[in-house]
């Protein structure tokens, strides 16, 4: 992280939160550390009859109200820290959505596209076996992240029910259709973030005819390009893992799509009429309404937070906004719409996959679109009204609003077996 620890920022929201209201202490010290971290090497067999290993973690942050619940990356740099702090924002997730889960989070350390895709099952298939005492329908449910898919949640699945001797769905969520996989789960990331803008639309001064610029093209941004440029948004800057293009009349997100789909990248698109190549600051600085980071932590930090011309930040990924980056956006009057709510969608129709799964009853889409926006804009319009009465950021509101859900739980289920020895 550039600007100091990234699960000590992350838990320095807690401390923030706590100045705001009335907590007991030791609720704020047990959510500073994770119930259970688990390591682990995967060895796999490679194409060629080598061999090769892989270090994976997943990490049962809080199951304080409920079971364990978030995402696999599959990422070169992922460490076990990312996976821990991750898992924090997944427990503080969560409680914001009023899921009945916990939270966590796993990864390997891997580039996922160095690998065949028999390879890639092995590989998705030695993390279930390692950890098949770890997760469970009501244990740990993990579901896609960065550089996961359905596909490989489908292996996963498919291993889980191979170790237990039976079909368990709910042992894992973002599952294709086929297997179980709910409708909606595909865009569910982008759509619950769509769906929130939409509702404080007139609270955060936006309309029609937005400029938005986008960060990271894949699932979460891609649905979420799409879904504005729909709605007759202009997509004004993009970028991937490989480049940033930028365009004034709004960029051609159906050949932007395309390009992806032949696994190329964004930046393929510059020298097209009115589309230029522009570098990662360039579109962090791009003048705009809406600014969505789709991709990793830190993208915005203390060295560029000033360059942000953006009104409002809706935070796709996790962690895209660094602690002190916050505070520079803050003074210049840039709202920020916190991870823990902005892409709360996706785990919330993972919510909904895991409840069909158990019922045996599945809903339609339709079912599942009005089930995220009652949800989205319940907790949306609770978090911006405690950012109001209490003077905070929404980040701050959304802390507040987790903290009071997750202190009661801690309460009820009593303090002598959470502080004990
Ligand atoms: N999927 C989900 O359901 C949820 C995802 N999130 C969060 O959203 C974020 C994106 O996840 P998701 O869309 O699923 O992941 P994907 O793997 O589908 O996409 C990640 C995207 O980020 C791009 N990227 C990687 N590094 C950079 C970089 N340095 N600069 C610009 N772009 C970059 C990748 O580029 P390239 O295409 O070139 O590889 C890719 O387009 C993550 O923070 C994730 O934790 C949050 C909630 C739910
Ligand atoms: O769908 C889920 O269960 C979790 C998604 C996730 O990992 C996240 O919200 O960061």
């Amino acid at each position: 992280m550039l600007d100091g620890d990234l699960l000590g920022g992350a838990l320095s929201r807690l401390d923030e939160a706590a100045r705001h209201i009335q907590i007991d202490p030791d609720v704020i010290e047990r959510l500073k550390y994770a119930r259970e971290m688990t390591k682990v090497a995967l060895m796999i067999r490679m194409d060629d009859g080598s061999r090769k290993s892989f270090l994976a973690w997943r990490c049962r942050y809080d199951d304080t109200r409920g079971p364990t619940k978030g995402g696999i990356r599959f990422h070169p740099d992922a460490t076990a820290e990312e996976v821990e702090t991750l898992a924090f924002w997944m427990t503080m997730k969560c409680a914001v959505m009023d899921l009945p889960y916990g939270g966590g989070k796993g990864a390997v350390k891997l580039d996922p596209r160095t690998l065949s895709k028999t390879e890639l099952e092995r590989l998705s298939r030695a993390y279930v076996q390692a950890f098949s005492k770890v997760i469970g329908p009501d244990r740990d449910i993990p579901a896609p992240d960065v550089y996961t898919n359905a596909m490989i949640m489908g292996w996963m699945a498919d291993e889980y029910a191979t170790i237990r001797g039976e079909p368990s769905p709910a042992v894992i969520t973002g599952k294709p259709i086929a297997l179980g996989g709910s409708l909606g789960r595909n865009d569910a990331t982008a759509r619950g973030g769509y769906y929130l803008v939409d509702h404080l639309a007139k609270e955060l001064g936006l309309g029609a005819g937005m400029r938005a610029v986008v960060q990271g093209f894949g699932n979460a941004g891609q649905f979420m390009a799409e879904m504005l440029a729909a709605d007759g948004h202009r997509i004004v800057a993009v970028s991937d893992s490989r480049g940033a293009v930028a365009c004034e009349t709004g960029l051609d997100v159906a050949r932007l799509l395309a390009l992806k789909a032949e696994g190329k990248s964004v930046a393929d698109l510059a020298g097209t009429p009115g589309v230029r190549s522009i570098s990662d600051e360039e579109l962090i600085a791009t003048e705009c309404d809406l600014l969505v980071p789709a991709a990793l932590e830190d993208m915005i930090h203390v060295g560029n937070a000033g360059t942000v011309r953006a009104k409002v930040i809706l935070e796709l990924a996790n962690g895209p906004v660094t602690p002190e980056a916050d505070r520079i956006l803050d003074g210049r009057g840039v709202v920020v719409l916190p991870d823990i709510l902005a892409n709360a969608g996706g785990v919330t129709v993972s919510y909904f996959e895991w409840v069909q799964n158990r019922q045996g009853y599945y809903w339609t889409l339709e079912d599942i679109h009005a089930r995220l926006k009652a949800i989205m804009e319940r907790e949306g319009a609770q978090i911006w009204a405690i950012a109001q009465e209490k003077s905070v950021s929404p980040r701050t509101a959304a802390y507040i609003h987790a903290l009071g859900r997750l202190a009661k739980a801690i309460e009820a289920h009593g303090t002598q077996q959470f502080f004990a020895g």
